[in-house]
């Protein structure tokens, strides 16, 4: 039995690193698997299923090694209902402090057509095999595999046998993902106020994910009178998964006042441990899973994002720290407003006033129609825009470029209110694009620098340009992000030159005395 009297307390079993392993892909090394045990045990998990430790020399290795490295934690290792396993199991976790050996049989009649046994076969292998783990180990845990396709009046016959065999926990497995809440929590109801010997051992619920359902089973499985739950983080496991242990821990906590059990689990360490079973076992967690998905704290829409600034229990259940996150995001997209807008520049720094709020807004709506999602960099460019009282202003430009020929691009600019157009070409887009700009305005300027530097994730990334010009020892830099990389490096060419102007301005009246021919460049 686990050391765990409070009757309102549930076992939190952890089979991430033997049911969720065996996920097709999602193999571990060695060294994975110890540091995920460790995360397991520090997180206060009751019991890990380490591994099946007759399955390979390395699973043996792996559950002994844990076993030994145990600070509070059970370790527990899965046998089937055959001596060898049972002996190589125990072998695996008699190292630790705490040990469970967990062995299993398929009791529905279509499982126990696979060893091609009759009922009484059965029920005489399940006796001989529970009271070999028994005097082997004083903690043993029972599994009818598909309990809930298994006859009830048989479901009841072998419980008792194995509990008169000495198992400590009685697990029912819903191994294909086959029940609902309502018959979850009866069976386990009925189970407890029928099989004689019941009320003197844990029961458990293993539910799958097949319809979806595991963890709602699962709870209702606490309500019948489960006080153990087996689950894996993030869900991994069989197929579609088993029971995700952040979503019973986070459901109990959240909804204590109908669900009114509580289990030993550190929350705040979910997130890193999700992170980390993610990155070994090489499964993504989905964006929109619960509680620990990408967007499980996260509100981009504005009627949304507005109403969390206002407070945060109008969109938030829970907080996002109570899981180990520094805070809740309101990622800025297409569906953001303004309040969300002025927040966040607030937070970068930027104090705005309404009426450069709304200047500022409309071009965040324009960047995010043409992005998924706009970064900090992203508003940190934009706002070093604000290039109203520029002399040259790019209207447009159009770049033909690729294989087989120079680049072409016609560029249009607008200098002190008139319109002017040139085409040139040039070795790649960037530099015909340079010269169509200094065919519009002639300078001498050295180009001493140009930089890209993609300041966002994804081919949807803003470059960030950077140009420094030198003419006549005045040096000016230019700088400017868009998703285009080219019509990024002409905005910093033009930023840089109308710098250049500003400065020639200051140095003395007359002082920009060049004039443009505009017949000859159109
Ligand atoms: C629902 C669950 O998650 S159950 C756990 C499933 N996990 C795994 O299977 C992962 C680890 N498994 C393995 O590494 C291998 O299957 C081993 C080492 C256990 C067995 O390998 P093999 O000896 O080659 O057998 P194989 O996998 O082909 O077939 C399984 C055998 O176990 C038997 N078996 C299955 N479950 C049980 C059980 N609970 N008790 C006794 N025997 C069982 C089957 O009848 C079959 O026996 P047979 O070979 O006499 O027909
Ligand atoms: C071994 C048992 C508990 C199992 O994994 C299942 O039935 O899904």
């Amino acid at each position: 039995m686990t050391n765990v009297t409070d009757q309102d307390r549930v076992v939190i079993f952890d089979t991430t690193l033997r049911d969720g392993e065996q996920s097709p892909g999602a193999t571990m090394t060695h060294d994975e698997k110890l540091e995920i045990a460790e995360l397991l045990d520090e997180m206060g998990v009751d019991i890990i299923e380490a591994g099946f430790p007759i399955a390979s020399e390395g699973d043996f290795k792996a559950v002994s090694e844990i076993a030994e490295r145990s600070k509070n934690s059970r370790i527990c290792g899965l046998a089937r209902a055959n001596f060898a396993d049972i002996d190589r199991c125990w072998e695996a976790v008699k190292h630790a402090e705490k040990n469970r050996i967990h062995t299993f049989i398929g009791t529905s009649p279509l499982h126990r057509a696979i060893p091609n046994l009759t009922m009484d076969e059965m029920a005489d292998k399940i006796h001989e095999t529970v009271t070999h783990a028994r005097n082997l180990c004083e903690n043993v845990q029972w599994s009818p595999m598909d309990a809930t396709r298994t006859e009830w009046d048989y479901l009841c016959r072998v419980i008792e046998i194995a509990i008169k065999a000495g198992a400590t926990t009685i697990n029912i497995p819903d191994t294909v993902g086959y029940t609902a809440p309502v018959e979850s929590a009866d069976l386990i109801k009925r189970l407890i106020e029928t099989v004689p010997g019941a009320d003197e051992v844990v029961f458990a619920t293993h539910c799958h994910n097949d319809l979806g359902m595991a963890t709602a089973n699962s709870l209702a499985a606490v309500a019948g009178g489960a006080r153990q739950i087996e689950c894996t983080i993030n869900g991994l496991g069989e197929r579609a998964g088993n029971t995700a242990l952040e979503e019973v821990v986070m459901a109990l906590r959240t909804r204590n006042d109908i669900m009114p059990w509580h289990t030993g689990i550190d929350t705040t360490k979910i997130m890193h441990i999700s992170r980390r079973v993610a990155t070994v076992a090489g499964f993504p967690v989905q964006f929109n899973k619960a509680i620990v998905g990408k967007n499980a704290f996260a509100h981009e829409s504005g009627i949304h994002q507005d109403g969390m600034l206002k407070n945060r229990e109008n969109f938030e259940i829970m907080r996002p720290e109570d899981i180990g996150l520094s805070g809740t995001s309101l990622p800025l997209g297409k569906h953001s407003g303004r309040a969300a807008l002025r927040d966040k520049l607030e937070t970068l720094g930027f104090e705005v006033g309404d009426n450069q709020l709304k200047d500022i807004f409309v071009r965040f709506k324009d960047l995010a129609d043409r992005k998924k999602e706009v970064f900090d960099d992203d508003l940190i460019a934009l706002m070093s825009l604000d290039d109203d009282d520029d002399r040259l202003q790019l209207v447009s430009m159009k770049v033909t470029c690729g294989t087989g020929g120079q680049a072409e691009s016609t560029v249009e600019l607008e200098f002190d209110g008139k319109d002017v157009i040139a085409t040139e070409h040039g070795d790649g887009p960037v530099d015909a694009t340079f010269k169509a700009i200094r065919a519009i305005y002639p300078n001498k300027a050295h180009l001493q620098l140009y930089q890209v530097h993609a300041v966002t994730e994804g081919t949807d990334a803003q470059a960030t340009v950077s140009v420094r010009l030198e003419e006549d020892g005045m040096i000016a830099t230019g700088q400017s992000a868009n998703t285009d990389t080219v019509v990024a490096s002409a905005k910093a060419y033009i930023h840089a030159l109308n710098r250049l102007i500003m400065r020639r301005e200051k140095a003395g009246p007359g002082a920009d005395t060049r004039e443009i021919s505009y017949k000859d460049l159109t």
